[in-house]
C-alpha cells in the first residue's frame, strides 16, 4: 500500500527567505501558490528523489498557525506518502485505529490529487499525509 515519499513539508515563518535559501543551494524552486482550501501558501523545492514543500499560513484559520506559534523558527510539519488508492488506504488506516483528519474524506491537494491526513497522535507523533499517486 504505502508508496514513494512524495514530499517532506516544512512550515516556515518567511517563505521568500526559505525559498531563496534552497535556490542558493542550486535547487529548482516553484513560485508561491495560495491554497485557500488548505489554508497555506506553498512553494515546492524539487529534489532528485522527492520534494520539499515549504508552507506558510494563508488566511485566518490556517491549520499550521499554531504549529508556527509553537515553532517560531519553523520546523518539519508533515511527511507525504503516495498510495495507489486513497479510499482503500483510508480504510486500512482507520482499521489500525488511527483518525483521518477533517471530515475523513479526501481533499484535492497541491498536485490536483486526492489527499488525506492522519492525526499525529495516532501515528508515532508525526503528521502523515497520503496522496493518491
Ligand atoms: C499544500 C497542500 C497540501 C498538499 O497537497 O501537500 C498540504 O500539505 S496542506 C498542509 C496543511 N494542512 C494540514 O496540515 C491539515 C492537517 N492538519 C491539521 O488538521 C492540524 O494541523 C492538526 C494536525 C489537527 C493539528 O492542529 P492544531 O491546531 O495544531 O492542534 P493542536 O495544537 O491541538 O495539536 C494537537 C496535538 O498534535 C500536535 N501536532 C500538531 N501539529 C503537529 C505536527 N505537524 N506534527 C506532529 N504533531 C503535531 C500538537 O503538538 C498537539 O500535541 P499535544 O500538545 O501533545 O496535545
Ligand atoms: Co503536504
Amino acid at each position: 500500500m504505502i508508496g514513494k515519499l512524495n514530499h517532506v513539508a516544512i512550515a516556515v515563518p518567511d517563505l521568500v527567505a526559505a525559498a531563496d535559501q534552497y535556490r542558493g543551494l542550486g535547487a529548482s524552486v516553484s513560485a508561491p501558490q495560495d491554497l485557500a482550501e488548505h489554508g497555506v501558501t506553498v512553494v515546492f523545492v524539487e529534489l532528485p528523489n522527492t520534494k520539499i514543500e515549504l508552507l506558510h499560513p494563508f488566511g485566518e484559520t490556517s491549520p499550521i498557525t499554531s504549529f508556527l506559534d509553537k515553532n517560531p523558527s519553523g520546523g518539519i510539519h508533515h511527511l507525504c506518502f503516495e498510495v495507489d488508492d486513497i479510499k482503500a488506504a483510508s480504510a486500512r488506516i482507520v482499521e489500525t485505529g488511527a483518525r483521518i483528519l477533517g471530515d475523513g474524506q479526501p481533499k484535492i491537494g497541491a498536485h490536483g490529487k486526492p489527499v488525506i491526513f492522519v492525526h499525529p497522535k495516532d501515528f508515532q507523533g508525526t503528521l502523515i499525509e497520503f496522496e493518491q499517486a
